[in-house]
């Protein structure tokens, strides 16, 4: 069941911790002009099965996944897949922002630098900025590269997390509730970042808050108890979704 322009192909995923089993036959495919929201209440496993369209689960002692997840149809999981490389072009964006204690221009350079994507330091200058522009930062650090990007507030940090993964010239961004540990203004600010970077990138978002999955997604994915309940457009599953435990989510039944 391909669909066109699918980034993304995930079929018959499981994911276990030890013996318990977080995730449960998901199948969903992430389209590339699209922003993706992952929905669900606390522990129903967005987290974990965002991590495994990255193999961010492999850095989790007693992780297993099954299944078959494919990147432009390449199958991610293969053992000849160099998973540097992949999540260099599956960035990912986590919720507290993360910035290296480096410079403002050393957080975006650093994977340029070692992916060896600059011919010369102007080179990388220009990625640095472009990157910056890109994640709606440049105007407020230019004049600041050399200070620490930790001193920066949690939305400017957030947003250099976000320069820092477009740096590499990604194919697909996951943002793991990428605004929980900011205030309104901030949160608005990324959610705008997200509408501008749709197209450019896949995006695929998880997030506790049904707004704003309703505002910058096209596709939502609603998950409980490790399954896939319902995906489909945005504006459908919000306004009329086909299961009874989507409607009671987005109506605010459970939490
Ligand atoms: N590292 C881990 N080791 C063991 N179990 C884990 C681990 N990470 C997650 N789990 C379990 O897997 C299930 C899914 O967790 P996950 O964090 O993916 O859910 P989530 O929907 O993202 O939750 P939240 O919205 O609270 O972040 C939960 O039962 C959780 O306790």
């Amino acid at each position: 069941m391909v669909t066109d322009h699918a980034k993304i192909t995930a079929e018959g995923v499981n994911v276990f911790y030890g013996a318990k089993q977080a995730i449960r036959n998901v199948s969903l495919h992430v389209r590339q002009d699209e922003v993706t929201a992952f929905i669900g209440p606390s522990g129903c496993g967005k987290s974990t099965f965002l991590r495994t369209l990255n193999r961010m689960n492999d850095t989790i002692a007693g992780a297993r996944v099954e299944g078959d997840v494919r990147l432009d149809g390449e199958d991610i999981y293969a053992r000849a897949m160099d998973v540097v490389q992949l999540r260099a072009r599956v960035g990912m964006v986590f919720q507290k922002p993360n910035p290296f204690p480096k410079s403002i221009f050393e957080n975006v350079a650093y994977g340029p630098r070692i992916h060896g994507l600059a011919r010369s330091k102007a080179e990388l200058a220009q990625i640095v900025e472009r990157s910056l522009q890109r994640a709606g930062l440049w105007n407020e650090v230019k004049d600041r590269l050399s200070e620490s990007g930790t001193a920066l507030s949690g939305g400017q940090q957030q947003r250099l997390c976000i320069a820092r993964a477009i740096a590499v010239d990604p194919e697909v961004i996951l943002m793991d509730e990428p605004c929980s540990a900011l205030d309104p203004i901030a949160t608005a600010r990324i959610e705008e970042l997200i509408s501008d970077l749709r197209g450019r990138y896949a995006i695929v978002i998880v997030t506790h808050n049904m707004q704003q999955a309703a505002r910058v997604s096209q596709k939502t994915a609603f998950f409980h108890l490790g399954e896939l309940v319902e995906y489909g457009d945005t504006s459908a599953m919000f306004t009329n979704p086909r299961e009874e435990r989507t409607k009671d989510y987005i109506t605010g039944r459970y939490g």
